[in-house]
């Protein structure tokens, strides 16, 4: 069954609620919802948080996810590590939108009380996630969040790494580079997405994965996402998963959120703008009718995630400057 779990979650079919594998066992805990319980725990294994369709229409970390759970039921690989799979929003997967309500990923604050379906499954998740790493309270806690942007990038493979308290290990970059990432924006304020969420309740390493364009399903370059199926893949096995100097990875740090805050809100560049493209010193920005505008002041400016249709309220674009390796990657 494992390897047909997203077909049967997508179809509104419900999957067997537990089941063997080669080398361990699984257990539905919700709809979207599944935890792989190895036979025998590796030394190395961390307690791993996989999550993919947050949004709905960022398919291809779904089909990611497909290949990774058959070759876990076919015994090509070895289920080491305790892993909790995610399947983020399933009515948004179904109708091949980024959200049906609300955006999910802004939603994983604890004591958040809104109503509807995305902040009742942002709850849902949250209680999954808390009672995951509290099964295995000891283990060192990992959550990978795996998305596709809007637009081209510069770079199209790259990490979002929340803010919070706790510092990522320097192993993550060196894993991330490897796994064919070619850059990370580091955030600068809490964000309550659902990478922010494990970080900054749970002290996981945490990210958001952005791996290439949104596309329908079928359409997806799953060749190009090798080296991240093999980071997947070990982390899943509970081995240290193959590392690659971190100078390989372009590092960026969020300057300013540029928010939209009235109906009427523009961005004064092109809609199909690539992640990471660069504004000189007094480019005109975006402009609102209760903000003002918004120029670039004296270093260039990077934009990340521009979007001017976001609802009133919400973050229309990450503007980015470059910023240097993080110390403790520097290897002495
Ligand atoms: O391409 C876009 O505009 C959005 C892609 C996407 O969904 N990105 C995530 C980033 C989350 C983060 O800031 O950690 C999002 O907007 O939720
Ligand atoms: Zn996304």
């Amino acid at each position: 069954m494992l390897s047909q779990w997203i077909d049967l979650t997508l179809a509104e079919r419900v999957p067997e609620a537990e089941g063997r594998l080669p080398f361990g066992r699984y257990r539905l805990l919700g709809p979207g919802i599944l935890e792989l319980i190895p036979s025998e725990r590796q030394a190395q294994a961390r307690a791993c948080v996989i999550s993919v369709g947050v949004h709905g229409n960022e398919t291809a970390p779904i089909e990611l996810l497909g290949e990774l759970l058959s070759r876990l039921e076919a015994g090509s690989l070895r289920l080491g590590a305790p892993t909790l799979l995610i399947l983020g929003n399933p009515p948004a997967i179904r109708a091949g939108e980024r959200f049906l309500d609300t955006n999910l990923n802004r939603l994983f604050q604890r004591g958040q009380d809104r109503h509807g379906d995305e902040p009742e499954r942002a709850r849902t998740l949250m209680a999954a996630v808390d009672a995951f790493y509290a099964r295995h309270a000891g283990s060192q806690r990992l959550h990978y969040d795996l998305h596709t942007a809007i637009r081209d990038s510069r770079f199209p493979r790259f990490a979002v790494e929340p803010h919070a308290e706790h510092h990522t290990g320097a192993e993550q970059w060196r894993w991330l580079a490897a796994a064919g990432l070619q850059a990370v924006l580091h955030q600068h304020q809490h964000s309550w997405t659902f990478s922010h969420y494990s970080k900054h309740y749970h002290g996981a390493q945490a990210f958001t994965l952005e791996l290439g364009k949104v596309a329908p399903f079928g359409h997806n370059d799953l060749v190009a996402l090798r080296p991240m199926r093999a980071l997947l893949e070990a982390l899943v096995e509970g081995r240290e998963p193959p590392g690659q100097d971190p100078d390989a990875l372009a590092f960026f740090r969020v300057e300013h959120e540029l928010m939209r805050h009235s109906r009427d809100f523009s961005l004064h560049f092109a809609d199909d703008t690539a992640n990471f493209t660069e504004f000189a010193p007094g480019s005109l920005l975006a402009s609102d009718a209760e903000a003002g505008d918004f120029r670039v002041g004296d270093t260039p400016l990077a934009v990340v995630f521009p979007n001017a249709k976001v609802e009133i309220g919400a973050r229309a674009a990450l503007l980015v400057r470059p910023s240097p390796v993080p110390e403790a990657s520097i290897q002495p």
